[in-house]
């Protein structure tokens, strides 16, 4: 089980979700969801395709209305936002998608550049370049500058992924399958730079994963989503226990390792 992380301030919440509900038709998808995640914290959202993982993280970066619920994230009302503010809310909240979402056309340092000529024009060269550095150092892969994405392995791709979501200092990292499709030493390499991405630019991470080892590495606290609510919320060997597990759980346990 991961150790206890002391950067985590139990007082300060980023996140905040009480009464989500959302359907989508006659499709009831969140029935009631409640999350808190605190600053500095990791969670680890778990649960079967089609649960609504996705549709949390959308409502969450307010790219979806729910039908009902609160939904705070970095003490805004999300719901409420307008155009602007949810633009400015969104520059705080890191997505790392599953692919890198690199473009295959650029270098790696142009990857790493491109969100900073969007959302700062004014920045120069020189400190765009050392902004590259530092992220480029923080996932190990300085000599990858001038590689194209091509060139990379997948959990190359994946750092890379993450420096480029790192670049804007958000507050708010949101992972989607880190380690999937990848071999078990790159993921425990992902994993570690999971929580030491935690650690040095103190962010709060949402992790949705299928992945109980990914899970274990890196959540504080661990989420088991299933019909549209979180079923059990605690560290890992709580959640998994066995004395505790009961069918719901087990049944998740079994879908992870039969799968
Ligand atoms: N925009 C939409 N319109 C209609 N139905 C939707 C929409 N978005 C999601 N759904 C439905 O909501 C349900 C939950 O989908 P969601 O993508 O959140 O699942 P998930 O838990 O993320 O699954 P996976 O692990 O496969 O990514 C599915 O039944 C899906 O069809």
């Amino acid at each position: 089980m991961k150790p206890f992380t002391p950067e985590i301030d139990w007082n300060d919440t980023v996140i905040s979700i009480r009464g989500l509900y959302k359907s989508f038709g006659a499709n009831h998808v969140l029935r009631g969801v409640d999350l808190d995640l605190f600053k500095g914290e990791n969670i680890v959202v778990l649960g079967r395709s089609g649960t609504g993982k996705s549709v949390l993280i959308k409502i969450i970066a307010g790219l979806l209305k729910p039908d009902a619920g609160t939904v705070n994230v970095l003490g805004q009302e999300v719901p409420d936002l307008g155009t602007v503010e949810l633009r400015e809310l969104r520059l705080k909240i890191g997505f790392c998608f599953q692919n890198g979402a690199l473009y295959d056309s650029m270098t790696v340092g142009e990857n790493l550049e491109f969100p900073l000529k969007r959302n700062d024009p004014k920045m120069t060269a020189d400190q765009r370049r050392r902004l590259v550095d530092i992220v480029l150092e923080a996932v190990g892969l300085s000599q990858t500058i001038n590689q194209m994405p091509a060139e990379l392995s997948g959990g190359q791709r994946k750092r890379i992924g993450i420096a480029r979501t790192l670049i804007l200092r958000p507050e708010i990292m949101l992972y989607d399958e880190p380690t999937a499709g990848l071999d078990p030493i790159t993921c425990t390499e992902i994993n570690t730079l999971i929580n030491e991405v935690q650690k040095r630019f103190k962010t709060s991470s949402i992790i949705i994963t299928h992945d109980l080892t990914c899970a274990r590495a890196t959540g504080d606290k661990i989420a088991v989503m299933k019909e549209g609510k979180f079923i059990r919320q605690g560290d890992f060997d709580t959640v998994f226990s066995e004395g505790e597990g009961d069918e719901l759980i087990r049944e998740f346990y079994d879908y992870n390792f039969i799968q």
